[in-house]
């Protein structure tokens, strides 16, 4: 058990490998520098699981084209292995990121081996959520580019106001968590202005109110994929938890 914790906690720390503010992880323990977080990243992603943040055939034009868009000014490794700078990074997805970040059987001891991302447990491409995060450090907000599947409805023809929810909490909260490190939702407060329509591409952007202790707020908007009618506004709050406290549930 002690063992399975000590590589969940790397595992969030891999993730905070691409915090903001990487200082602000709780405890890390002093034996983990922090060069060897960011040297271990790409090895504990280690059961080469699929990453639902990249293009599929299910995606429309406006997706694809929103996704070029920021793809096209997010930081990269050259294949000379030089980095380049960008404004955005683009947020790899898996469907059981805490195991793959914890490199691989270790956690199926300790939660459900069954277990899934809800938003990334349907297999049919396109039937229900596709979403890509891109995170732009130097604005501390994040934008999601979401197309929202058949399997969405809620109102006929309409995004069901439960899915939207569910994709305002994750957006917000893996900015928090991308801030932070581990992080529960603690209150999300929510406002639908207009119905989003089955099958469209919306734009979900993040923005960082303010940090005070264990609390990170976060405002969020929803609007069509031109930016120009407003679906949904919310804000949250997010409270930064221990790994412990994380199992313990
Ligand atoms: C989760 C880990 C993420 C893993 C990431 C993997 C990688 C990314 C992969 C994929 C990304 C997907 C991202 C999805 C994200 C989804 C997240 C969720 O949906 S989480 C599920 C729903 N949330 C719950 O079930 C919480 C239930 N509540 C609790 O467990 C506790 O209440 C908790 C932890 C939130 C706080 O409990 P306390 O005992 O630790 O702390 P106290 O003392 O109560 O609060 C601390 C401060 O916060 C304020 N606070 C707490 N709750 C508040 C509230 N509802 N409203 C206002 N303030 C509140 C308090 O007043 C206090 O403030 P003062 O420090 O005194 O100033």
């Amino acid at each position: 058990m002690a063992r399975s914790l000590g590589r969940i906690f790397r595992g969030f720390q891999s993730l905070g490998s691409l915090a903001f503010m990487k200082s602000e992880l709780s405890n890390p323990p002093a034996s983990v520098s922090l060069k060897s977080m960011v040297q271990t990243l790409p090895s504990v992603f280690s059961s080469n699981p699929r990453d639902f943040s990249l293009p599929n055939p299910s995606w429309g034009t406006e997706m694809r084209q929103l996704y070029e868009h920021y793809n096209s000014q997010c930081e990269a490794v050259t294949d000379g292995g030089e980095e380049q700078s960008g404004l955005w990074k683009r947020l790899p997805s898996y469907n059981r990121s805490l195991k793959y970040a914890a490199g691989g059987v270790y956690l199926s001891k300790i939660i459900q081996a069954k277990a899934r991302l809800f938003t990334r447990n349907i297999r049919d491409p396109g039937a229900a959520f596709e979403y890509v995060i891109f995170a732009n450090k130097k604005e501390q907000r994040c934008v999601c580019i979401f197309q929202a599947g058949h399997l969405l409805e809620g109102p006929p023809g309409n995004v069901h106001g439960g899915a939207i929810a569910t994709m305002i909490d994750t957006v917000t909260g893996t900015h928090a968590c991308v801030h932070s490190g581990p992080v529960m939702t603690a209150n999300l407060n929510i406002n639908y202005r207009s119905p989003i329509p089955l099958g469209s591409t919306v734009l979900i952007e993040s923005s960082l109110d303010k940090k005070e202790g264990r609390k990170t707020f976060i405002s969020c908007k929803v609007t069509s994929a031109d930016g120009a009618r407003l679906h949904t506004e919310a804000t949250a709050l997010f409270v930064s938890i221990s790994v412990g406290q994380l199992m313990k549930g």
